[in-house]
């Protein structure tokens, strides 16, 4: 025998109903025996408790009532032959008249009595399972209405009665026998007292009729049809990469359930469980997947950790005191007066020295607990033995749940490693001694990203989700977001990584979306966005969201959005940034920027501060780490005056050179900013001190290429027309290095603590001779590398390169 029980809205209207009949029929097809449980129609309940308020007070009910019955009769006339349909009418005309007096008492007495609200209840499951027995009758062979009250026995505490299980049983299973042959579809939630008055099961009735019928007629198995695909991972509005769980056993189920999981009420299913009967969460909407089982273990092969659960409100209470070292009975005392004062303590800590206490209660119990302590304790509290407690308000518990994880080493390192790097702090831990669940209780309003980040760390799927800010869409940031969308499924599938864009922002607009925002029609979304662009609110925005794995890549060039990143780190946001102003402004910024990220335990990587996408930086601490000593540095770090030396051959002015090396993406916004040396030092500084030499700007030694008319220019245009008059200058230059069979280099260097970039012949022996293109080449020579240098060579400026290291960059975050 199979039980099926079928909560509201699996039976809520006519398409759940249609469903209802097939997941029948496929049963009856197999052959096997069923019997139905099934809830009120959805909404009917809370309707006729929110009706009883309104009769009470006087108000007018009927057009409610007439409502619920209409419900009813299209069910009847959508789904039985006119012939069958007058007597399931009948039946539920007599419902509806019962109800309708029911309803008249209660207006004239003017309230609501506990014993009349069951009655008045019940009538939405007897209307629905009278009219089901109708349905399933007529489309699934014989079926005979079950009305639970006659063999379901419970005392008389009504809203939530104690069955009588013995009486209950034989009542059921003689049930069961009068009616062989025909499909019981029984009314879930009701039962009656001795004295056969209604009484209601509570909270989870209609599961609590299964699981008791299903005791009572030895029952293989016990199917829960609602509008869920299983027990998930975690809540599903918390967590969008939740997923359906296919196994549990019921310790977790219950553990789950306990810390808010809604889709069975545990202490419903314990005549289940006693009996050792299978429990399946089925989805009448989706009934071909399979659901969720839930039986006696866990099974050997399921994932050890069952599920991230949690209460959202939460206080903590902190004892301590000398009075409490070594007490015995200190503790007992103190749990004893809070269960008399029906406080439910979900969580219990104490340190082995002993000294202090700490538990959290629902926030509602705060007074009542404050009081009984004061009471119980106030000889201790008054010599000072104990400390006035300590309340924390504004706390959730988070609870990782797995039968398993007790024989797991490093899971509940994992855990809390992922809330570090989330910035997420914890107030309190317990673990059971059963091992079968771990609590944290962490601030609320980080919840979410908790929930979220040990999600992710758990769950099967290793994809990790970076929520991206991306502040600059100009040349770079719009080529980076190109190529994270043409990139998206394989950082997916091969590196398992997800891009979820959830800001950008430009100098004009900027526009924040927690969900993301479309990587292919970006453009379009943040142009319709009514929010100007403006760096504050752009990263308040961010940092209110608290989303987990939080990056901020700045694609800008500008000095003021590198004055964000500390803010950004002490909120636990990752930076990436193609932007060198940051680096290479005051050393005491740039060391306080590392300092920053590496306390607050996120990255910041800066990969294309130089060389574009080579490997330079990465390089470089690569040496340092292994022990190796930087001894000198030779470098051509300019990608745009290599460009231009490569290129200026005569053929055509060096001013047009200059401009094709802007149309080719490789010049700073102001190109002035790599002819005038400043750019190639900024990178030289950041190398110098990546090496560990605390050096500034001012120190770096420029040697200048350009004619100061040039830069003095006062916008790029008129820079341009200086270049233009310049032109003999240049040819001066280039014609004179030729006449020695050399080319112009201009080359950066970094040996006994000075950094200086000069203009250089060289001829072809030299290793900087050999260039082309935007090529930066780079020479380390170290105690390792001593007379053959590392070298690195190749374009160092441009969109694609400069947008593959960023994104390079940002892999390097997930991988952490
Ligand atoms: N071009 C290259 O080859 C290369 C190589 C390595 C690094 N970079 C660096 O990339 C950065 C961007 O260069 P680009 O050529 O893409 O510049 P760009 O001028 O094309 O784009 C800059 C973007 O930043 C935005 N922006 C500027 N100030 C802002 C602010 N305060 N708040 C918000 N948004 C702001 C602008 O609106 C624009 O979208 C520069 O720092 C540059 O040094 C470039
Ligand atoms: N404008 C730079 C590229 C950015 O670092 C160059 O020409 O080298
Ligand atoms: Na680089």
């Amino acid at each position: 025998m199979k039980i099926l029980k079928f909560g509201g809205t699996s039976v809520g209207s006519p398409h759940a109903i249609g469903m209802l009949l097939q997941i029948v029929k496929d049963h009856k097809q197999r052959g096997e025996a069923i019997a139905l449980i099934c809830s009120a129609m959805s909404g009917v309940t809370d309707t006729l408790l929110h009706s009883m308020t309104t009769a009470a007070a006087g108000g007018e009910v009927q057009p409610t009532l007439k409502e619920i019955e209409q419900r009813h009769y299209e069910v009847v006339r959508g789904f039985l032959e006119v012939k069958h349909q007058n007597q399931a009418l009948l039946g539920l005309k007599l419902f509806f008249n019962e109800l309708e007096e029911l309803f008249s008492g209660i207006r004239t007495l003017g309230e609501v009595s506990p014993r009349t609200k069951d009655r008045v209840v019940a009538y939405g499951e007897l209307c629905s399972n009278l009219m089901l027995a109708h349905v399933v009758g007529q489309h699934c062979g014989p079926a005979v209405f079950g009305d639970a009250r006659q063999f379901i026995k419970t005392d008389s505490t009504y809203g939530k009665a104690a069955v009588n299980g013995p009486l209950t049983g034989d009542l059921t299973r003689g049930f069961f026998e009068q009616n062989q042959g025909a499909i019981p579809v029984i009314t879930g939630f009701v039962a009656s007292n001795e004295q056969g008055e209604t009484t209601t099961l509570g909270r989870g009735g209609s599961d609590y009729t299964a699981a008791i019928v299903g005791a009572a007629v030895g029952a293989s198995e016990i199917q829960i049809w609602t509008d869920v695909d299983g027990f998930m991972t975690s809540d599903p509005r918390m967590v969008k990469k939740a997923f359906p769980l296919k196994q549990l056993s019921y310790n977790e189920a219950i553990e789950l359930s306990y810390f808010g999981a809604k889709v069975i009420h545990p202490p419903t299913m314990l005549p289940a469980i006693a009996n050792n009967i299978r429990i399946i969460i089925k989805n009448t909407f989706n009934p071909t997947f399979e659901g969720t089982v839930i039986g006696p273990r866990a099974t050997a092969n399921s994932t050890l950790i069952k599920g991230i659960s949690y209460i959202r409100d939460i206080s903590l209470v902190n004892v301590q005191g000398s009075g409490m070292v070594g007490h015995k009975g200190f503790s007992g005392r103190l749990f004893n007066t809070l269960a008399n004062c029906g406080v439910n303590v979900t969580l219990i800590t104490q340190a082995s020295s002993e000294h202090s206490i700490t538990f959290a209660i629902s926030p509602q119990d705060v007074p009542a607990a404050s009081h009984a302590i004061q009471e119980e304790f106030a000889y201790e509290l008054l010599s000072g033995k104990l400390e006035q407690p300590d309340i924390e308000q504004e706390l959730s518990i988070v609870a990782v749940v797995g039968e398993n994880m007790r024989n797991a080493k490093g899971l509940s390192g994992k855990v809390f490693s992922a809330l570090g790097r989330s910035g997420v702090n914890i107030n309190a831990i317990a673990q059971g001694s059963s091992e079968l669940n771990i609590s944290m209780v962490l601030e609320k309003q980080d919840l979410q990203k908790a929930v979220n980040a040990i999600h992710d760390a758990l769950f099967l799927s290793p994809v990790k989700t970076l929520n991206v800010f991306c502040c600059g869409t100009g040349t770079i940031g719009h080529t980076l977001l190109r190529q994270l969308q043409e990139h998206h499924a394989y950082l997916e599938t091969q590196r398992h990584v997800k891009v979820n864009l959830a800001g950008i922002c430009n100098s004009r607009k900027m526009l924040i979306r927690s969900e993301g925002i479309g990587l292919g029609n970006w453009q379009q979304e943040l142009q319709e966005s009514e929010d100007a662009g403006n760096l504050d609110a752009f990263v308040e925005q961010a940092i209110s969201l608290n989303l987990p794995n939080s990056v901020f890549i700045d694609n800008t060039g500008s000095a003021v959005v590198p004055q964000v990143y500390n803010t950004l780190f002490q909120s636990s946001i990752s930076v990436v940034t193609c932007n060198k102003i940051g680096n290479s402004g005051p050393f005491e910024d740039y060391s306080r920027s590392k300092r920053l990220a590496r306390k607050n335990g996120v990255d910041y990587w800066y990969e294309t501060n130089v060389g574009a996408g080579l490997p330079i930086i990465t390089t470089l601490h690569d040496l340092l780490i292994s022990g190796d000593e930087v001894l000198k540095i030779e470098a051509i770090l300019s990608g745009t005056i290599s460009f231009i030396f490569n290129e200026f051959k005569g053929d055509r002015t060096f001013a047009s050179v200059v401009r094709e090396a802007q149309e080719k993406g490789f010049t700073e916004p102001d190109p002035r900013d790599d002819l005038s040396g400043l750019d190639f030092a900024r990178k030289l500084l950041i190398l110098a001190r990546e090496t560990g030499l605390p050096t500034e700007l001012e120190e770096v030694q420029i040697q200048p290429i350009l004619p100061q008319s040039c830069l003095q220019a006062p916008t790029v245009e008129a820079f341009y027309e200086e270049l233009e008059k310049s032109e003999e200058y240049f040819v001066a230059l280039k014609e004179k290095a030729a006449a020695e069979n050399k080319v112009l280099r201009y080359v950066g260097k970094l040996e006994d603590g000075q950094v200086k970039v000069e203009l250089m012949t060289v001829d072809a022996n030299h290793a900087f001779y050999g260039l082309s293109g935007s090529d930066n080449i780079i020479s380390f020579t170290t105690n390792r590398y001593r007379f053959n240098p590392m070298v690195i060579k190749g374009p160092g400026a441009g969109a694609e390169v400069t947008a593959g290291g960023v994104l390079a960059d940002l892999v390097r975050v997930a991988a952490q």
